[in-house]
């Protein structure tokens, strides 16, 4: 049965899921392998559209794809698929380009972030209808980070009192997440970095364990262990 998403809703969710997944190793796009037997893309989905303030998603998928991640998103939620680019930023822009008038806040989220609970995206959204127009979720680091040199030399200790870990989704206020990317030099690796370069402040609101993103095989096995016990 497909989740209708809610048309009062004030949020677009932008889905990059173009990328290869490299650190992964050899197989399909990232975003169509499977974890429970399902893709990743349609966990992710799934928990996006769960998140009552969620009126539209757009979804970048890999480029020779589009028509099998139409149909594969057919029965999970409505959604717009749209070719992604090479980049991960471009793939945003991409979704960004069709997002319908209305929603006033825009979101931002990694398929490969695929068990991400629907209350992060909820607390997210809340953070920017509150009042912040960037907003990200955040870990604390839990290990010691040393600063070393080309030849692995430690050059020092980092205080990691001071760093955050970031995650997705990551919310804008939509006029401001438009301004960044119009304005975006060479590519970056998360939104937030963009509007930061236009002197935007950014939120930090706490993040999810569950909202890891699925970069390696390790990665993978422990979200099959989640997604397994219910952990
Ligand atoms: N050209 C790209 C590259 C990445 N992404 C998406 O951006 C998210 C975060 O990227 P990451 O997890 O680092 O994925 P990959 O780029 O696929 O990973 P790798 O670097 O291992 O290839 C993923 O959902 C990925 O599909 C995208 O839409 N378009
Ligand atoms: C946006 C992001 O998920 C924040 O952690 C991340 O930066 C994107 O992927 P990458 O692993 O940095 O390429």
């Amino acid at each position: 049965m497909t989740a209708q998403l809610n048309p009062r809703g004030d949020v677009a969710v932008l889905v990059p899921a173009a990328g290869a997944g490299v650190r992964l190793g050899p197989g399909r796009p990232k975003a169509l392998r499977l974890l429970g037997g399902e893709p990743l893309l349609v966990h992710a989905v799934r928990r996006l559209a769960a998140a009552a303030s969620v009126h539209t998603i757009v979804v970048a998928a890999p480029a020779a794809d589009v028509d099998d991640v139409r149909e594969l998103l057919a029965p999970v939620a409505p959604v717009t698929v749209v070719p992604g680019g090479a980049e991960r930023q471009a793939s945003v822009a991409a979704a960004l380009a069709v997002v319908p008038p209305g929603p006033d806040i825009v979101l931002v989220h990694d398929a490969a972030r695929a068990l991400t609970p629907p209350g992060l995206v909820e607390s997210v959204a809340g953070a920017v209808r509150a009042g912040h127009d960037a907003v990200i979720p955040v870990l604390p680091v839990v290990d010691t980070i040393k600063e070393v040199d080309a030849a692995e030399r430690v050059l020092g200790t980092v205080d990691r009192c001071a760093l955050r870990a970031v995650q997705t989704p990551q919310g804008f206020r939509r006029a401001v997440l438009a301004a960044a990317h119009a304005a975006a030099g060479d590519p970056l690796t998360d939104d937030a970095g963009l509007v930061e370069k236009q002197g935007v402040p950014v939120f930090c609101v706490p993040g999810s364990d569950h909202a890891l993103k699925i970069t390696r095989p390790f990665d993978l096995a422990l979200a099959e262990h989640l997604l397994a016990t219910g952990a």
